[in-house]
């Protein structure tokens, strides 16, 4: 095989390494994606999205190109809202995409997404749907939150106190029975009518510095204790802000995505990595 094509793009510092694989031939295992992600030995990503078009791997999507999302640690997770807008970025630079409309395809179903002329993009990011409450504990510490499904989990808890306090180095407690493959953690002060700020330990990944689908959850739950399902918030995260809109049955999600570099990974390299 010759050199395998890499770029690294971000969206709100939400960082991941982009493989592009139209026609699904790199042999992705979850070791190759736990080393690529590896900021030491490897590039350093929250994630890694395959760029494979739909039909190539059995994808049943009204678009042409299918976001293939691993997290760090080498899992398959069903969505990412920061990937998806990095990835709409990158098929408008490869001219892989005809104009600023388009849809996406990921495990959680099709994603629309409008791409903005002042490089922010828009996601069409389906329902957000609050599927009951839970407890977290972060260094003991005990906080109830509310579970909200967009596509893949997430249990978001409201804070009074200052959520940079929190010290989110290690795995936070989660209830297995009602999370069962586990849970992405968000923490949120309320900052004033249709204002976020907000910090999350991610599965798969730890601590990021944003989550596109963690930023609708938060929206959507913060609604909820609020007793409606209908609003706009921007969420600050540590690596910038975004705009959620949620309505019953239907979210959106508007942000920055860049594309940081492009290069060519060693083939040896690839070749230990998946050994
Ligand atoms: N960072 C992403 C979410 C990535 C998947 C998540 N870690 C999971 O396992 O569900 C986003 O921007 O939404």
């Amino acid at each position: 095989m010759g050199g395998i094509e890499f770029l690294k793009g971000h969206g709100t510092q939400n960082d991941f390494v982009l493989l592009p694989d139209a026609s699904g031939r790199l042999d992705l295992t979850a070791e190759r994606v736990a080393a690529l992600c590896d900021r030491r030995r490897g590039l350093g990503a929250d994630g890694v999205l395959r760029v494979v078009r739909a039909k190539a791997v059995g994808e049943a999507s009204e678009g042409e190109w299918f976001m293939d999302y691993r997290n760090a640690d080498g899992s398959i997770a069903e969505m990412c809202g920061n990937g998806v807008r990095v990835f709409a970025r990158y098929l408008i630079e490869a001219g892989l995409a005809d104009d600023g409309r388009f849809t996406i395809g990921t495990r959680a179903g099709d994603r629309p997404v409008v791409v903005h002329p002042d490089r922010s993009v828009t996601v069409d990011m389906g329902p957000a749907t609050i599927t009951g409450t839970s407890v977290t504990a972060v260094a003991g510490s005990p906080f109830s939150g509310v579970a909200v499904d967009v596509g893949n989990p997430h249990l978001v808890s409201v804070l009074d106190d200052d959520v940079a306090d929190l010290d989110l180095r290690d795995q936070p407690d989660f209830d297995h029975d009602v999370f069962p493959t586990g849970v992405n953690l968000e923490f949120v002060n309320l900052l004033g009518e249709g204002a976020l700020r907000m910090r999350v330990h991610e599965r798969g990944v730890g601590e990021t510095r944003s989550c596109g689908t963690g930023t609708v959850a938060a929206v959507a739950a913060a609604l909820h204790l609020a007793g409606t399902d209908t609003g706009e918030s921007t969420v600050d995260i540590p690596g910038g802000r975004v705009v959620v809109t949620v309505e019953r049955g239907a979210a959106t999600l508007t942000g920055p995505a860049e594309i940081v570099a492009r290069g060519e990974l060693d083939e040896a390299w690839w070749a230990a990595a998946g050994a």
